[in-house]
C-alpha cells in the first residue's frame, strides 16, 4: 500500500500532534513533511500531498476538500501567537504588512479590519515595506508582545467580534481517506494531546512566554460545532473582502 503523504505545520502549536503520530504505528503508513503554513496549503492545493494540517482560509482552493480529523489548531479567545503588532492604535492603522507564512491570519486581519474595526487599510506582502502595523504568527511571535506599542491578539478580537471560538488550521484531505485510516489518525492525535507534558519537556525555554499555558489553555485542539460555525462564518467574510 502506498503511503499517505501529509504536510503539517512546523510550529510549536503542532508538536503534540507530531508526538502522537511518531508514537503510533501510523508512522509507517504516512510520509510526513513539516512546513510553514502557507507551504502546507500550497501542497494540499496542488496535490503534492494527500492531506495536511493546513490554514483554513485556503480550504476553498482545495479540490474535493474534506476535514478528516476531529482535531485542529484553534482557540477560544486569545491564542497568544496570532497578532497584529502595531505602532498605532487600530483606528489609526493605514498600512499593514502581511505574514508570508500565513494564509488564515492574513485573511483574519483583513476581515477584522474591514468588518469589525471598519478601517480602510492598504495591505502589502513586501517584507521590506515600512508600515504602521504587521501580521505575525507562530513561534516568531513568542515573547514579542511587549516590543510593540499595540499588540492585538486576533483570537481574542475574533471572539469580541463574533462571540465564537476560532479555527486556524484543520486536517484537510484532497481525496477520499478511508474510515480505518481516519480512526487510527485521530487516535494518534489524541495520544499526542494526552502527552503534552512530555512535549513540553522537550521544548526549549522561551523568554517572556508561558509554553505550558500556550499548549494547555490558549491553544484548543477540538473541532467543535462552534468552531465549524466560526469556520463557515470566516469563509463567508473572506468572500466579501
Ligand atoms: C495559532 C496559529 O495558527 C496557525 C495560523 C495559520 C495561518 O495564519 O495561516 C496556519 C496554521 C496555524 O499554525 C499560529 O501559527 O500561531
Amino acid at each position: 500500500m502506498s503511503k499517505i503523504k501529509i504536510s503539517a505545520v512546523a510550529y510549536t502549536n503542532t508538536k503534540a500532534f507530531i508526538y502522537g503520530l511518531k508514537h503510533s504505528d501510523i508512522l509507517n503508513k504516512i510520509d510526513l513533511s513539516l512546513d510553514i503554513p502557507s507551504d502546507c496549503a500550497a501542497k494540499v492545493i496542488s496535490g503534492e500531498v494527500d492531506m495536511g494540517l493546513m490554514p483554513v482560509a485556503a480550504i476553498p482552493l482545495v479540490p474535493n476538500a474534506n476535514i478528516v480529523a476531529d482535531y485542529c489548531i484553534g482557540s477560544d479567545g486569545a491564542v497568544n501567537s496570532v497578532f497584529i503588532f502595531s505602532d498605532v492604535p487600530v483606528e489609526e492603522i493605514k498600512t499593514l504588512r502581511l505574514d508570508s507564512h500565513s494564509r488564515t491570519s492574513n485573511n483574519l486581519a483583513k476581515v477584522l479590519l474591514k468588518f469589525y474595526w471598519k478601517q480602510e487599510v492598504e495591505f502589502t506582502a513586501d517584507p521590506a515595506a515600512k508600515t504602521d502595523a504587521m501580521v505575525l504568527i507562530g513561534d516568531r511571535t513568542f515573547g514579542k508582545k511587549d516590543d510593540f506599542a499595540f499588540a492585538y491578539d486576533m483570537g481574542q478580537e475574533w471572539k469580541n467580534f463574533t462571540g465564537l471560538p476560532f479555527i486556524y488550521a484543520a486536517w484537510v484531505a484532497n481525496k477520499e481517506i478511508s474510515q480505518e485510516f481516519k480512526a487510527e489518525f485521530n487516535a494518534a492525535l489524541k495520544f499526542g494531546l494526552a502527552h503534552r507534558k512530555e512535549v513540553l519537556q522537550d521544548l526549549p525555554q522561551t523568554e517572556n512566554f508561558d509554553l505550558e499555558d500556550y499548549l494547555y489553555n490558549k491553544l484548543q485542539f477540538e473541532v467543535t460545532e462552534d468552531r465549524k460555525k466560526a469556520l463557515n462564518m470566516f469563509l463567508e467574510y473572506i468572500e466579501q473582502l
